[in-house]
């Protein structure tokens, strides 16, 4: 992602890890919003800490800046455990794993970011490291190799994913507690923008704070950034964090009134614009836009979907009024772009 894109959930930079860690909730306490979720979370730990066990394993699941990083954190914070931290895509081989496995200590928690992009023959080690804290190494090669059970230290696992669907059954059933994280309300994210701009020091007022909470996509992390600018903005031209800035700031960096960026205002233009509106079936649409359909259906959709941009039906993703106005377009006539041909549903 570019500088600019200051809309994308995904995260940017070096700079930006660094500014998130510093704003990141340490306790559930502190954390915003999820009260659902929260409360569940509550309750698994607080029975494991009474019981003196590891807590059972949790997938978070959810659109990117959610917070899943943080409740993993989180997790291991509040019951004093060590946290180690891995990645899908790290774990290239069960050897990987393996490695990772064997060196956990008792009670650690293991944080697997990105758990649905793991490589299949760890996956299925992981099936029964989850189930008995244990592992079967193969020692040895060709027809002499023999395989080698290794006990585990007992540990948590934490599995994020923006993409609960792919994971296959297997391994979503050994979870003890899938928690999907939802969209933030406005109401939540002035909580998240209001306690940021107190740990920046950055002196800005309510309306002002309401502004960036419409424009952030519903998602923590965009919220803090945009605060970012703002707080850049209000520092160069000298004056306070208002409305006014807010406006100023965000209108440089293309954020418009719904906190749409590039990407959502492609898809939606490509969907009222080319195909009239709709059905459109995804692969079609990534193609159209030049991205990735896991982008556009991990990313970008759950959001214009929760907008109420667009809905997703039985013959693909089509455009509401409610789009057509945002665009300041007229749909053409009724069955515009019904007859197009329809690849992937
Ligand atoms: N509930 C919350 N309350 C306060 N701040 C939050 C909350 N959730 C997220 N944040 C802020 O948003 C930032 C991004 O959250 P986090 O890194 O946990 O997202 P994520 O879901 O792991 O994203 P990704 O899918 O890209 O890994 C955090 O640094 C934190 O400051
Ligand atoms: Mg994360």
């Amino acid at each position: 992602m570019s500088d600019d894109d200051l809309t994308d959930p995904q995260l940017a930079s070096e700079a930006e890890l660094a500014f998130e860690g510093a704003l990141r909730p340490k306790s559930l306490g502190e954390f915003v919003g999820q009260t659902r979720v929260r409360g569940q979370l509550q309750l698994l730990l607080s029975a494991a800490a009474m019981q003196q066990r590891t807590p059972d394993h949790i997938l978070l699941a959810g659109p990117p800046g959610l917070g899943k990083t943080t409740l993993a954190m989180i997790v291991a914070h509040e019951g004093g455990r060590p946290l180690r931290m891995s990645s899908g895509p790290a774990i290239q081989h069960a050897g990987d794993l393996a490695a990772i496995l064997s060196s956990l200590v008792p009670g650690e928690v293991l944080f697997i970011d990105e758990i649905h992009r793991m490589a299949r023959s760890a996956e299925e080690m992981l099936y029964l490291a989850m189930e008995d804290f244990r592992i079967d190494i193969m020692v040895g090669k060709g027809a002499g190799a023999t395989s080698v059970p290794l006990d585990l230290a007992p540990f948590t696992l934490v599995g994020a994913t923006t993409r609960a669907g792919l994971l296959p059954n297997p391994l979503r059933d050994r979870f003890g507690f899938t928690a999907h994280l939802e969209f933030y309300d406005e109401a939540e994210l002035e909580q998240v923008l209001g306690r940021a701009a107190v740990m920046l020091g950055l002196d800005i007022d309510g309306p002002a704070i309401a502004e960036i909470a419409g424009r952030c996509r519903g998602t923590p992390r965009i919220a803090n950034r945009l605060l970012r600018r703002v707080r850049d903005y209000a520092l160069v031209h000298g004056g306070r964090a208002d409305v006014e800035a807010v406006r100023a700031a965000l209108d440089l960096y293309d954020v418009d009134a719904l906190g749409l960026d590039r990407l959502d205002r492609a898809v939606m233009l490509t969907i009222l614009t080319r195909f009239g509106g709709g059905p459109v079936g995804l692969n079609t649409l990534a193609v159209s836009v030049g991205e990735e359909a896991e982008t556009i259906e991990a990313v970008v959709e759950p959001f214009l979907v929760r907008i109420g941009l667009i809905t997703r039906t039985p013959r693909g993703r089509m455009a509401t009024p409610m789009a057509w106005r945002h665009f300041g377009l007229v749909r053409e006539s009724e069955d515009a772009g019904a007859t197009l041909p329809i690849d992937d549903l």
